[in-house]
């Protein structure tokens, strides 16, 4: 079992490279199916989501090469089954990606229930919505979901509620499909418009991603492609946060800041400076921190994938600062891990955080329980006084590429350490 070991108190200093998104290179991955010929994806990011995704792949038949560092070469030519294994399906949500790109490719996906964060409920039942308007059938078959068409066609789905899997799942399904899909109430989000360009840079026909409004009209034969993945916004505002909550100065590299901008004015309205430069922030505090509030969103709005790492900076900030969580029912399963560190925060309903700002955090030992809320322990161990002990950090590595490493760069006292089962460490300092 590894743990993170963080000294902290120490502001952070120096340049962060962003990698690329884990939530668009997942999609990029399976999207990989539909085309016809081998493709090329750069700027992937190293990290354990992504290692999975791959797995299926080859588990399918497909070739699978690492040409270097963050490019990955995929022939789907070889695929010879339609069935997504148990083991990786169920540890991640991305797996019901592979619903869309084996129906829209193949007319049949045999996919285990996806797994993910446990955020609440997150059920599939627009991502199925989307299947049937496109002529699919579904039954769940020894807890799998099983989709089935003879044919594909396109027509009007219209989503009850902003979703981005559903939203993935419905170009997937209809850009092979013959005639022309119009999704409606699409999300908007900037890994949305990603899968649109790789697709469309094979040869797919889709317009309007970004919008709410996606039209897409089916092709028949998709070419090869060599596409770079954006960069990961979630983990840009997770360094953006990190160096607040330290009170350092850091240059965060190789992002889109359009991509960040709620983050940016949320950190402004709680006193801390953010510089946009063209592929870069830079994040530096010279003031006490202020309380604000915060309400998560789809994009444009407030990404409920930086709720734990910002909630965690307000638990610094002066005054009470007030988060609703408005996309999942059960995201604050964090706060009882701040509290062991001497936040104040009380969750309302389920819904809504109080927080009430304190002077420091202090150094516990404390569990991850999922991929944000680790993130979130990881800027708690920066800003606190003394030693965190952070356990279950496999949820971390989900989504962040060598994050003890790039903190280290930083100046930060973190380490990575094997610890054996049940074992605890002494504390100091
Ligand atoms: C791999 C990936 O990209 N994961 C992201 C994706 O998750 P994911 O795609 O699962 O999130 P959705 O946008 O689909 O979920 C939004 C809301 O819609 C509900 N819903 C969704 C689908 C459905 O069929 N029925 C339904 O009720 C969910 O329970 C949730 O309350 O978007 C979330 C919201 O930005 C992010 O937190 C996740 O990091
Ligand atoms: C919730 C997240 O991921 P997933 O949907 O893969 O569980 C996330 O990236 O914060």
């Amino acid at each position: 079992m590894e743990k993170f070991f963080i000294r902290g108190g120490i502001p952070l200093h120096g340049t962060v490279y962003i990698s690329g998104a884990k939530n668009a290179a997942v999609a990029l991955v399976a999207a990989t199916i539909l085309c016809d010929e081998p493709c090329t994806l750069e700027n992937v990011p190293a990290i354990s989501d992504i290692t999975k995704c791959l797995d299926i792949l080859r588990s399918m038949g497909a070739v699978v090469r690492m040409e270097r560092d963050g490019v990955i070469y995929i022939d789907p030519r070889s695929i010879n089954t339609t069935e997504v294994p148990y083991k990786q399906a169920v540890t991640m949500r991305a797996s019901s990606y592979f619903l869309g790109t084996l129906l829209g490719k193949f007319h049949e996906a045999f996919v285990p229930m996806p797994g993910g964060c446990d955020l609440g409920d997150r059920p599939i039942d627009q991502h199925l919505k989307a299947f049937r308007a496109l002529g699919a059938t579904d039954k769940v078959v020894r807890g799998a979901n099983y989709v089935k068409a003879d044919k594909l066609i396109g027509n009007q789905i219209f989503f009850d509620m902003v979703t981005v899997g559903a939203t993935m799942n419905a170009i997937f399904a209809s850009v092979r499909a013959k005639g022309q899909t119009i999704i409606e109430n699409a999300a908007k989000e900037p890994h949305i418009v990603d899968v649109a360009n790789y697709l469309n840079s094979m040869g797919a026909d889709i317009r309007g991603a970004g919008t709410d409004v996606i039209k897409i009209r089916g092709v028949e034969y998709l070419h090869g492609t060599t596409y770079a993945t954006i960069p990961d916004q979630i983990e840009a505002g997770t360094y953006m946060v990190a160096a607040a909550a330290t009170k350092g100065d850091v240059v965060i590299a190789n992002v889109i800041p359009k991509h960040l901008e709620s983050i940016t004015v949320k950190l402004r309205k709680c006193g801390v400076n953010v510089e946009e430069n063209d592929e870069s922030v830079r994040v530096w505090v010279d003031k006490p921190l202020q309380n604000t509030t915060v309400k998560t969103q789809p994009h444009p709005g407030f990404p409920t994938d930086m709720q734990p790492q910002f909630s965690t900076l307000l638990t610094m900030a002066y005054g009470t600062s007030r988060v609703t969580e408005e996309i999942f029912n059960n995201r604050f399963r964090y706060a009882a891990e701040l509290r062991k560190m001497g936040a104040d925060i009380s969750i309302e309903g389920g819904k809504v955080a109080i927080i009430q700002g304190v002077d420091h955090l202090s150094g516990a030992p404390v569990q991850a329980t999922d991929l944000r809320a680790g993130a979130a322990l990881v800027i708690a161990g920066l800003a606190a006084d003394g030693m965190t002990e952070i356990g279950n950090i496999h949820f971390i590595q989900r989504g962040y590429e060598r994050i003890d490493e790039k903190l280290q760069k930083l100046g930060a006292d973190i380490k990575r350490v094997i610890v054996p089962e049940n074992d605890s460490v002494e504390m100091s300092g």
